[in-house]
């Protein structure tokens, strides 16, 4: 049984409040386009296209950051991959909002305000409060059912993702059923073979807490960015260096040291480290280093170096299922691009069921004209993608089970 109801449960005449997660990096108060919006738009057209007037819900930032901005830019942006009309009102649920709302035919689309402007979003809460919130108790009754896309900020108990569930017949949109069944796959799927996962990226903190949920799920972890180098500090090696303008590694090392310590003694032998890094030379040039070469914690490396990417390959070659979180290097500069891409390139070149997460690794698909089709699933999720891989609940998928 599916383990929540979808848009083929979804009456015909609807009218329909979809939650989508446009969160995106902002540029000149402007989203950035990416991925989140590709895959939203296809489930609000294919909405559209079924005749429903759709009201979409979203959040961007967090209020106090610079990327806290309305959703005007995010309206425009979504109407280009939909391909129809996206109306704006800058208003969550006001009396603007009912009256653009009432005036909705079918197959039209509207995006109220970032739904972070009202107080009745946040903070976390438990369903039922969220339901009660005058947000949610002025929007639901001018709906027949609610759709859930945002597998995303699933893991977050807000209003919009909690409370509606409680009030409306709730269904997942096609975002929440791709990215649920994929994400899920550790905790849920048996494999033919050996389970691998590559962890990288900036987030060791939270990659190394994976890792430790992770025991007797995954058999080889092959390591890479910030926290493949706090295992190589672990393991003996002076690196983990950090820029003056950045604090990537001392601070993690302090919270994570512990764990990584007994993950190399106890399950060291799943673990695969780099054997070699690369860094900028005095010229401005790539040049990688063996990590037994290495002397002093004075260089920032910037990638792992191609006798890793080599080291990884055929572990990746004899795997079932291949996970991956968090980029190898900085690949968004093309000297140090590498690690990332030879991974990224190996898996795409097998058969073996494979998961990308995370959204800015995921970014590196696309700059360097990789096919997204050579992969089981790339997630446009972070932190929903974390938990779902442990096994942890998300609060908002939940509502939606519950709803079955
Ligand atoms: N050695 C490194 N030093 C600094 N940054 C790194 C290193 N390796 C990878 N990164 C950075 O990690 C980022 C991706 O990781 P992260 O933000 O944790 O993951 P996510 O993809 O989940 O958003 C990339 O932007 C990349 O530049
Ligand atoms: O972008 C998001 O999370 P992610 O960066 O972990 O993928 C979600 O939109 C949740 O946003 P939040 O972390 O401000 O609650």
């Amino acid at each position: 049984m599916a383990p929540f109801k979808t848009l083929d449960d979804l009456p015909a005449d609807a009218r329909v409040l979809a939650r989508l997660d446009l969160n995106s990096p902002i540029e000149e108060g402007r989203p950035r386009d990416n991925r989140r919006f590709t895959r939203h738009a296809a489930t609000v057209r294919e909405l559209a296209e079924r005749g429903h007037p759709v009201v979409c819900l979203a959040h961007q930032g967090r209020p106090g950051n610079d990327d806290f901005v309305s959703l005007k830019g995010h309206a425009e942006l979504l109407a280009s991959h939909v391909g129809r009309e996206v109306a704006f009102v800058a208003d969550t649920h006001g009396a603007a909002a009912h009256e653009a709302i009432e005036a909705l035919g079918p197959g039209e689309i509207l995006l109220l305000e970032n739904v972070r402007m009202s107080d009745d979003e946040l903070p976390e809460a438990d369903p039922e409060t969220k339901a009660e919130t005058e947000f949610v108790r002025s929007l639901a009754p001018y709906f027949d059912a609610y759709v859930n896309d945002a597998y995303s900020a699933a893991h977050r108990a807000h209003a919009s993702l909690v409370g509606f569930p409680r009030v409306l017949p709730a269904y997942a949109g096609r975002v929440m059923e791709a990215e649920y069944e994929a994400n899920t796959a550790i905790a849920t799927r048996e494999f033919d073979g050996q389970v691998t996962m590559i962890i990288g990226g900036t987030k060791a903190t939270d990659v190394i807490d994976v890792m430790d949920a992770l025991e007797g799920k995954v058999d080889r972890f092959l390591l890479g960015g910030v926290a493949g180098e706090l295992f190589l500090r672990a393991a003996g090696y002076p690196v983990g260096h950090d820029l003056k303008w950045m604090d990537l590694f001392d601070d993690q090392w302090e919270r994570t040291h512990e764990t990584v310590e007994t993950l190399l003694e106890e399950r060291g032998d799943e673990i695969e480290l780099a054997v070699d890094l690369a860094y900028e030379d005095e010229t401005g040039d790539r040049t990688e280093i063996d990590v037994d070469d290495v002397e002093e914690k004075t260089t920032a490396y910037l990638d792992v170096g191609s006798a890793t990417v080599d080291a990884y390959e055929p572990v990746i070659r004899d795997s079932a299922a291949v996970f991956l979180k968090g980029a190898l290097g900085v690949f968004e500069d093309e000297r140090f691009a590498d690690g990332t891409v030879g991974v990224l390139e190996t898996i795409a070149d097998t058969d073996c069921f494979s998961v990308i997460g995370g959204g800015d690794t995921s970014r590196a698909i696309g700059l360097y004209g990789l096919d997204e089709g050579d992969f089981s699933h790339v997630s446009i999720a972070g932190g929903a993608y974390i938990r779902a891989l442990t096994g942890e609940p998300l609060p908002a998928v939940e509502e939606l089970q519950r709803d079955a």
